[in-house]
């Protein structure tokens, strides 16, 4: 294969684009568009740091050095590679760069983009994380797409917006899988270097000018990370800056790295050009012995698990035949990176390193909006309806396996209590049958649970990188979900009315199979609403069937409602719990009109509104469509809260998490001196800066 020729570094003058690679004709136009500006200049980034040290705050109190006066920088059409040791960093660099360190996370030192303090606003910056969060009844095809309708600006036409996503395709290799699923737990899909691609190709389909990955090519085998690495270097040339965390490259893959960032426990050990660091090792005192692989001899020296691997290998035949003339096998793993830190610290690396970040940093170059999505909110919402009708429909364990679930159900109650009739006992058997119904089948939906889990997790990913706002994907899951819960709720409501035969009427019919849809939509809102929060499946059902099996105790079934205790439990409870109003409705719709055996022929017969009042306790001056327009607004005040947990997580947990860390520091640091004073950290950013920055 075609290797381009190697980077090499610009020579920084007044000009700032002079020596820059120009963009492809499709970035220009894109960039063009973002920027709003009538000469826009430069649209390149470059980016900076300077004595950058991340501490992170550990539960205890304790702090952690993470990273340790890192001084660096990336260039437009220069690929950075970061390589390090597990644990060395590069994750928490590249956090730090994006602003998307955890909240536990401080930072001191400076990070410019463009000359410019400023942070990085999502769009601007892609982050490809090490997740592959895709949705799985898609084909490649599909992802890409619907990725970019959701993004691209409306007037631009269908047929350009094809021609990105088939050019993306090709970019990443993609062609052969392209109609193939992605795949989940049901359907057999792509494999896991296919989907890194695929979420690579996620992100630079908006040809972004700043491109963070965690990782790319871990999972790969060495012919998919080679194509991979080679497809971010071809990105690189196009213009735009591209910084990776690779772990352990290939000789070939190495080979294609412009710059090299080499780590070792948060300190830098090397940062130059990659094909320089081979001499920097030799002068350091470490060689690369013949017949070894460059990286592997570069991560081996600065890898301390390393001396590990030697006291075991120690006195086995491998180690006797090895030979002895690789300085490593004298020293320990601990003696050699503090060797090679001082060596670089003082080395002309170093010392050019921070000329160059302090040149780069004077030029203010162009700064662009914040990025993300073009297209209006109505093609937002209407793309993510569709996607995720589409994923539903195709997804059996999402909707079709809860209908097959609740029909068998409802054929169970039809069969149960089939043809009640209006003896004396089925009074009885008329409630129990609804307070079975509005309990038990509608407590079913947590079922779906899983799948709305897998949802917020693409949602999140999405989010983070600026796709569409929060709005957008509340209004689309409810409405993508509605035609399923119809159908749900109609076939089983109407199995369950007509073979138990409930009160006859149309209307009658109507009020109960509304009354359900209801009840089950507010169950799917309140699952979604803790999915938004507690992302773990078990620990979102426990909380979910706690919350509902409350909610039922004081529906009015278990105990009669003027039994149940008033304080808490009748007010407020009761009346929060949607089993309530669903039992206060549906006792009206079904008894009312009724007339019923007494004990005994000769006894009178009790009318329906008798035992509505006497024995049910209901409130029978309240109409029954009040009680079905309670639940209904019990949806939208879900999906409210829905909306509000979201921006909740987003915003208000992640500043009250560093504020209790920042905390735990001081407190900790009262005590002891820390390497930094916590006055010069700053807070990690959050979205708070993201959506700040968007007005
Ligand atoms: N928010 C945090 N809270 C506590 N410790 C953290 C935090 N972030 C990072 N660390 C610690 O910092 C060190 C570096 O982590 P980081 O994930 O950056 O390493 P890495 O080089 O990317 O590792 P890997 O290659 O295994 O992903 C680890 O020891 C990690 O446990």
């Amino acid at each position: 294969m075609e290797i381009e020729p190697s980077y090499k570094p610009t020579s920084l003058g007044n000009e700032p684009s002079s020596n820059i690679p120009s963009l492809s004709p499709l970035s220009e136009t894109l960039w063009r568009e973002k920027a709003k500006t009538e000469i826009i200049g430069d649209v390149s980034a470059r980016l900076t740091w300077k004595d950058l040290t991340v501490m992170v705050t550990l539960s205890n109190g304790e702090t952690q050095n993470v990273l340790e006066n890192l001084t660096g920088y990336a260039e437009p059409g220069c690929f950075t590679a970061l390589m390090g040791p597990s644990g060395s960093g590069k994750s928490t660099l590249l956090d730090a760069l994006s602003s998307r360190l955890a909240s536990n996370a401080f930072l001191s030192g400076t990070i410019l983009l463009n000359g410019r303090k400023e942070k990085l606003s999502f769009g601007t910056a892609a982050y490809v994380t090490q997740d592959d969060n895709l949705i799985g009844t898609l084909t490649v095809r599909e992802t890409i797409w619907y990725s970019a309708r959701l993004r691209l600006p409306d007037k631009m036409s269908r047929s350009d917006k094809r021609a990105l996503v088939e050019s993306t395709i090709v970019a990443m290799g993609l062609q052969d899988c392209a109609d193939t699923v992605i795949g989940n737990w049901h359907l057999r899909g792509i494999s896991g270097g296919e989907k890194r691609r695929v979420s690579i190709a996620l992100e630079i389909l908006m040809r972004p000018r700043l491109l963070f990955l965690d990782e790319p090519t871990s999972g790969l085998d060495s012919a998919s990370a080679f194509f991979v690495t080679q497809t971010l270097r071809a990105l690189a040339r196009d213009g735009r800056t591209v910084i990776a965390s690779i772990h352990q490259p290939s000789s070939e893959v190495f080979e294609l790295f412009d710059q090299l960032y080499l780590l070792s426990g948060g300190k830098t050990v090397y940062f130059g050009q990659a094909s320089e660091a081979y001499e920097f090792f030799e002068q350091a005192g470490f060689p690369c012995p013949a017949l070894r692989n460059p990286s592997d001899h570069f991560l081996r020296c600065v890898n301390s698990d390393f001396d590990k691997v030697k006291a075991t290998l120690k006195g086995s035949m491998k180690l006797r035949f090895e030979s002895s003339d690789d300085p490593l096998d004298k020293i320990s793993t601990a003696e050699a990176i503090r060797t090679l830190v001082d060596f670089y610290r003082t080395s002309q690396h170093s010392y050019a390193a921070r000329q160059k970040v302090d040149e780069i940093s004077k030029i203010r170059g162009t700064v662009l909006e914040a990025g993300g999505s073009e297209a209006s909110f109505l093609l937002q919402t209407y793309i993510l309806t569709k996607r995720s009708f589409i994923n539903m429909s195709r997804d059996f364990g999402y909707y079709w396996l809860r209908l097959v679930i609740y029909i068998v159900v409802t054929i169970c109650i039809g069969t149960i209590y089939l043809n009640v009739g209006t003896g004396y006992n089925s009074i009885l058997a008329r409630g129990s049958c609804a307070s079975f119904v509005f309990g038990f089948v509608t407590f079913m939906s947590i079922g779906g649970f899983p799948s709305f889990v897998e949802d917020m997790k693409v949602f999140q990913r999405e989010r983070l990188n600026g796709h569409y706002g929060v709005t957008a994907f509340v209004v689309s899951n409810t409405l993508s979900a509605t035609p399923f819960l119809i159908l749900i709720t109609f076939l089983s409501g109407t199995i369950c009315y007509f073979m138990v035969q409930l009160h006859p009427g149309f209307s009658h019919y109507v009020f109960f199979v509304l009354c359900l849809y209801a009840s089950v939509t507010v169950v799917e809102s309140l699952m979604m609403a803790i999915a938004s929060i507690v992302p773990n499946f078990l620990m979102g059902i426990i909380i979910g069937a706690g919350i509902q099996g409350i909610f039922m105790l004081v529906s009015g079934y278990f105990r009669l409602p003027h039994d149940i205790p008033k304080p808490v439990w009748r007010y407020p409870m009761s009346y929060i719990s949607f089993h309530f109003w669903a039992l206060q409705g549906q006792y009206q719709n079904d008894l009312n009109g009724l007339i019923f055996d007494n004990q005994t022929p000769e006894l009178p017969k009790i009318p329906g509104e008798y035992i509505l009042e006497y024995v049910f306790q209901i409130d029978v001056k309240r109409s029954k469509w009040i009680d079905l327009s309670v639940i209904l607004s019990m949806i939208i005040i879900y999906r409210i809260i829905f909306f509000i947990m979201i921006k909740i997580n987003e915003d208000v947990t992640p500043w009250i998490r560093g504020y209790l860390a920042r905390r735990r520091m001081q407190q900790k640091s009262g005590a002891q001196n820390t390497t930094i004073a916590p006055d010069v950290l700053t807070q990690s950013p959050s979205l708070r800066t993201y959506i700040s920055n968007k007005k």
